[in-house]
Formats: C-alpha cells, sequence, structure tokens
C-alpha cells in the first residue's frame, strides 16, 4: 500500500499543499479528484520522488520512501514526454531498457502493449505520424512497459475517444486485479464515477473527501431526499432540522440537520395527504465533487 501522511509543500509563499494524507490500496483504482490548481500534480510529483515535500512522509507498505525502498513506478506524466521522431516501438523498448529490462523482456512488453492497445500496426511510425487519440495511448504504455509495481497517471484518459477508454481502462483494470495499486488524476467525473473503486478529492491543497465511491456516496447520500406530494410541498420549509434544496410544486429535495429525522418528515407529509415519493436521494460523484469543494 502507498501511504501519504500530513505531505504539505509550498512555492515560495504559496503553500499548494495542507497535510495531505489518503491510501493508495492495492488491487485497487483510486480516482484523484480536484479543480484547475487544487494540488494534484504536485501530490503526484511528490509520490514520485520527482519533487520534495516541505512535510510529511510518503510510505510504500509502512515504510518510508527512500531511493533503496522505492518501489518501481510507472509514470504517465501530465506534460508527456515521448520523443515525436522515434518510432513508437523502438521508443517503447528502449524505456523499458531504461527501466532495467533486458532487450528480450522490454521487446516482448512492447509487442504485448501494443497489442493490447490496439496499436500493433503503427509499431514502426513516428509518434507524431499518430492521431493524439494514439499519442495517447503510447504514453499509457510508456507507463506500464517495465511493469511497475505502482502506476501513477495524470489524466490518463483525457483526449481519448469512448472507444479508447474502454481499452486503456481494460489495460488499468488488469493491472490493478493483479496487485499494483492505481492512483489516477481525472476531471472526467462521470468516467471517474463508472471506473474507480476509491476517491480522493483535493481542493485548495487539502483533501476534502475520500473513501471507496460507496462510502462517499452514503456520506453525502444519506442527508438528502426526495418527497413528492400530491399537492405544494411547501409547508417542508417550515419544518424543524429541515433544509430544502429543491422545490418544485409538489416535489421537494431537502437535507436533514445532524440528528434530523426522515421518518418525521414522512409522518408530517402523510398528516397532509398522500405521499406519492419518499426516498434517500444518491448523489453524483459530480454533486459530492462540487460539494466537497
Ligand atoms: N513549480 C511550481 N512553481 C510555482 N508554483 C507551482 C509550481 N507547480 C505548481 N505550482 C502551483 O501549485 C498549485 C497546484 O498546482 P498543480 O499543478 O499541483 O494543480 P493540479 O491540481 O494538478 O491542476 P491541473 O488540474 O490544472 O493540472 C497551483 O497554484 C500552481 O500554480
Amino acid at each position: 500500500m502507498l501511504t501519504l501522511t500530513a505531505i504539505s509543500r509550498s512555492f515560495g509563499d504559496h503553500r499548494v499543499l495542507h497535510d495531505v494524507t489518503f491510501d493508495v490500496r492495492p488491487g485497487r483504482m483510486t480516482g484523484f479528484l480536484g479543480a484547475n490548481g487544487s494540488g494534484k500534480t504536485t501530490t503526484m510529483r511528490i509520490v514520485l520522488g520527482v519533487l520534495a515535500p516541505h512535510g510529511g512522509e510518503v510510505a510504500w507498505n509502512g515504510r518510508p520512501l527512500t531511493a533503496g525502498t522505492r518501489p518501481s513506478f510507472g509514470y504517465m506524466p501530465e506534460e508527456r514526454g515521448l520523443y515525436p521522431k522515434m518510432a513508437v516501438a523502438d521508443q517503447l523498448s528502449w524505456l523499458g531498457r531504461l527501466h532495467g529490462l533486458d532487450r528480450p523482456t522490454a521487446r516482448a512488453n512492447t509487442e504485448r502493449l501494443l497489442d493490447r492497445l490496439d496499436l500493433a500496426e503503427r509499431a514502426g511510425d513516428q509518434l507524431e505520424a499518430l492521431s493524439l487519440g494514439n499519442q495517447q495511448r503510447v504514453q499509457i504504455a510508456a507507463a506500464l512497459v517495465h511493469d511497475p509495481e505502482v502506476l501513477v497517471l495524470d489524466e490518463p484518459f483525457s483526449g481519448l475517444d469512448p472507444i479508447a477508454v474502454e481499452v486503456v481502462l481494460g489495460v488499468l483494470r488488469e493491472r490493478a486485479a493483479a496487485g499494483v495499486p492505481v492512483l489516477f488524476s481525472s476531471h472526467q467525473l462521470a468516467l471517474v464515477e463508472q471506473l474507480c473503486d476509491d476517491v480522493v478529492i483535493i481542493s485548495g491543497g487539502r483533501v476534502t473527501a475520500s473513501g471507496t465511491r460507496e462510502e462517499l456516496r452514503e456520506r453525502y447520500g444519506a442527508k438528502r431526499h426526495e418527497l413528492v406530494v400530491s399537492s405544494d410541498a411547501g409547508w417542508v420549509r417550515d419544518l424543524p432540522g429541515v433544509r430544502v434544496v429543491e422545490l418544485d410544486g409538489p416535489r421537494a429535495v431537502f437535507e436533514l440537520d445532524a440528528g434530523g429525522d426522515d421518518q418525521a418528515v414522512l409522518r408530517a407529509a402523510l398528516e397532509r395527504g398522500a405521499v406519492r415519493a419518499f426516498s434517500p436521494v444518491v448523489p453524483t460523484l459530480d454533486e459530492i465533487f462540487k460539494e466537497a469543494m
């Protein structure tokens, strides 16, 4: 397991990370969400040891990361750094060799990945001759070619069409299933909602929510309910401990204060007439994200 504990970092006087704490568990896809400038890339660079934290610690399987204990990382940086003029397969094999693979293994891994990412026919082409989406697939292959123990990917799905997303997702899921912790940042909330096991939300350099996808939904969803009655539901506004967030004729969506009783609201509704619907509202990740910002 990769553990970040109380990571802080400043650039000059500007504190960009404040006590960032979360785990990336083996075998799980962890989505790292945050608005532009919230600190995702800085955090990922600290995990990789490219940037030093000013406080806190990154640990791998309980041991602080040092040059000696650092696992092999597969990193897909935000600034995609491959060589435009080099042939795709040569470039990947060369990267594999840089990470210590012998030549046959580097070649075999390259072939397998290109095949898996539907790029086998482009193996001999220069990178720059590929479409941007296909270049992105090569970047993903570059992060995977040396069979890393940990995967850290900055926006791996941006710029991919839905078919490519499925292909890349399949490859990442395989790695996760083999026990590799996978941390990836994304702005595409619907995508993260569909594919990640765990979610970490960062805002202004602080982790504002983290947990399994289901935990977050429950935590944020428990408070919110929808009520549909047969006449105007405006009276809900006057109930104690209730905050109406949406009101549209007979339909009200409301939140309960801590200790609020949803059943009391239901009883109050039944006293007034028929109740057409009453249920907790399961928020989308998009709603959780906005609330956790
Ligand atoms: N090398 C640097 N020097 C000065 N400030 C920096 C540096 N790197 C990052 N920052 C600042 O740190 C803050 C966090 O940036 P970071 O790139 O980590 O955010 P991000 O969440 O990855 O954003 P995006 O989604 O736009 O990629 C920003 O205010 C950024 O301007």
